[in-house]
């Protein structure tokens, strides 16, 4: 299924302590569509992807990126945040609330020389086109939501990492939202790492799943595998 594009995968081989909590994680994913990080509450998907973005070190392992090594406690090698290329999405969408909508857009843009022609482009294919005068305190939870998704696309991110990025959303807000996740990574060419407790969304938007439980990978693999097992684990059924 991966084939054209299997040698581009991201390495994910962790170990870090918090707390009492031991997050021991191995997986390997298509750095392509969309991969959910996906379990009960306190499973470590948070942490997982902080570690993924730089925000967590990790006590010892290994992560790379299509080959190129963002984190390896053996050789040391530690790439800092700001130069992960991540784009993060976060639960709630933390815009400056004194800024435009368009100021917001421009404030992570890479690329100064095409900014705008890049800005109206992103604006179109999210529907905030009209929004761009607005400031964020007069959106919906879901516009809001799209700018910030905007943001993170403007500043020409490697790969996406979205935390629960529907968790503050009303049923019809989600439902809005959730088409425009669907495409990023077709129509922007970035891959998205999501993390989920919702079956729901889990289903709608994964090509590929991570079952985290306790700090540990249980399964990995395509959502036409794993979908089949987590359907029956009840709990985690909206319970976003
Ligand atoms: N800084 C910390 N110090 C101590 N324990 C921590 C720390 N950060 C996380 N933990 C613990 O590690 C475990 C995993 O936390 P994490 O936030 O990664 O889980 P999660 O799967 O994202 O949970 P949720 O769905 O509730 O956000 C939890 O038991 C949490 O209490």
């Amino acid at each position: 299924m991966y084939n054209e594009k299997g040698a581009h995968k991201l390495n994910v081989n962790v170990q870090k302590r918090l707390g009492t909590t031991l997050i021991k994680v191995a997986f390997e994913v298509p750095e392509e569509g969309i991969t959910v990080l996906y379990g009960h509450s306190g499973a470590g998907k948070t942490s997982v992807i902080n570690m993924l973005s730089g925000l967590i070190t990790p006590d010892s392992g290994t992560i790379s990126l299509n080959g190129k090594v963002l984190f390896d406690s053996a050789t040391k090698i530690n790439i800092p945040t700001h130069k992960r290329r991540a784009g993060y999405i976060f639960q709630d969408k933390r815009l400056f609330p004194f800024m435009s909508v368009r100021k917001n857009l421009l404030f992570g843009c890479r690329n100064k020389k095409n900014d705008k022609m890049v800005l109206t482009n992103i604006a179109e294919l999210l529907g905030i086109a009209d929004l761009l005068d607005r400031k964020p305190d007069s959106l919906s939870g879901g516009e809001g939501q799209r700018v910030a998704i905007g943001r993170a696309l403007l500043s020409q991110p490697e790969y996406l990492l979205m935390d629960e990025p529907l968790s503050s959303l009303d049923q019809q807000r989600k439902n809005e939202l959730i088409p425009y996740i669907k495409q990023i990574p077709d129509k922007f060419n970035v891959p998205v790492i999501l993390v989920t407790h919702s079956y729901e969304e889990a289903a709608y938007l994964a090509d590929h799943i991570v079952l985290l439980d306790g700090g540990e990978v249980t399964c990995n693999g395509t959502s036409e595998q794993i979908l089949p097992q987590i359907s029956c684990q009840s709990p985690l059924s909206f319970a976003v």
